[in-house]
């Protein structure tokens, strides 16, 4: 039988990131290729934004997805979330050149105030939420606290663009796919302090740290690459990563609604208290994920480098936090 329709709810639906993420949700890159999707798309209520939305429905219809069931436009998040099975939250500004993620904070904080209280109040209450809008850790948390009804663990953000990108430095440096490395994670906070962890990963079920066997490569190549790649981006292209970040989107909600099989992942999630790491503090753990819930992995031995750069992420979103504080309460 059929499959029944998942609602998807997208913001900043006509941005860049919007442009390349549309399309394969529609496709059934994100949900299966046998689940049906509605697209409920959200753009701020601005003439020039709403004919662009219109521009990219155009668009999307002209390519005659199977498995689209149906496209709404929105301006107004209390419409666009209505019973959303998934809301990506995409829509908000993006840092130019010299700016952190973090300089984003005072501009796009408010939206996610205003969007976790529409969801509250209309999506949903097993919808899972992905904030990708910049600084994504510090708005999924404002979001999560915006809709005290729904469950805290349906609140993530999107740390997973730094992982596939750790994944590809790997494969670089050590000549093998991408597709065979298995146990990498990303520690922390969507911005240059989060730390990228090879310590546990294999590679047909040799170590890459043993491989490598480089602590000064680790150290002053590989997470300084990691860690800047997005504004290594910004400096290329003159715009932030669109495709990359769209794609690892997809790779986030496809993981946690279908499952890893075991195999590691990243998340940003609400901490439950584990590794140290504050309930309740929006932070990258290593996940595996089953039946649409996820777990993180446990028992993993945090040496004295690593609890160094744990502890460095984790001060920089607890003052981000800080910072928002009159927006939560
Ligand atoms: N977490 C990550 O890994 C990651 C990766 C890349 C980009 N980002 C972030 O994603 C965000 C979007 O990037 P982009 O390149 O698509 O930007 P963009 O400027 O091209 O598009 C953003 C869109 O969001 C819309 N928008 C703004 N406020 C909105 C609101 N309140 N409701 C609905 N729509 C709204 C804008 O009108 C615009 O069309 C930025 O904050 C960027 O920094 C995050
Ligand atoms: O770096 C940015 O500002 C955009 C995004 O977060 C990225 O990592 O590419």
């Amino acid at each position: 039988m059929a499959k029944s329709p998942m609602r998807v709810a997208v913001t900043g639906a006509a941005g860049q990131i919007g442009y390349s993420l549309l399309f394969r949700i529609a496709n059934g890159d994100m949900l299966g290729k046998d689940q049906p999707v509605i697209l409920q798309l959200l753009e701020i209520p601005d003439e020039k934004a709403q004919k662009a939305l219109k521009g990219v429905m155009m668009e999307i219809d002209d390519c005659a997805f199977p498995l689209l069931a149906g496209m709404t436009a929105h301006s107004d998040p209390m419409t666009a979330f209505k019973d959303a099975d998934v809301a990506l939250l995409v829509g908000a500004r993006p840092r130019g050149p010299g700016m952190e993620r973090k300089d984003l904070l005072e501009a796009n904080a408010q939206i996610f105030t205003v969007q976790g209280k529409a969801l509250d109040a209309v999506a949903s209450r097993n919808v899972k939420v992905l904030v990708v809008g910049n600084p994504a850790n510090t708005n999924a948390y404002i979001a999560m606290k915006s809709a005290p009804s729904l469950p805290a663990k349906n609140f993530t953000a999107m740390l997973r663009l730094d992982h596939n990108r750790a994944l590809s430095q790997i494969a670089a440096k050590t000549g093998k796919p991408v597709s065979a490395i298995e146990k990498l994670c990303v520690w922390g906070n969507h911005s240059p302090t989060m730390y990228a962890d090879y310590r546990f990963a294999t590679i047909d079920g040799q170590s890459v740290k043993d491989m490598i066997n480089d602590h000064e490569w680790n150290k002053d190549v590989f997470l300084p690459t990691v860690g800047k790649r997005g504004a290594a981006i910004i400096e290329a292209r003159g715009l932030s990563s669109a495709a990359s970040a769209a794609n690892a989107a997809i790779d986030h909600v496809r993981d946690w609604v279908l499952g890893t099989n075991g195999k590691w992942t990243t998340m940003g999630i609400p901490s439950d208290g584990s590794y140290g790491i504050p309930e309740g503090t929006m932070f990258g753990f290593p996940v595996t994920t089953e039946n649409g819930e996820y777990t993180i992995v446990q028992g993993l031995e945090i040496d004295e480098f690593s609890q160094e750069r744990i502890n460095i992420t984790l001060k920089e979103l607890q003052e981000e936090r800080d910072g928002v504080k009159h927006l939560v309460g």
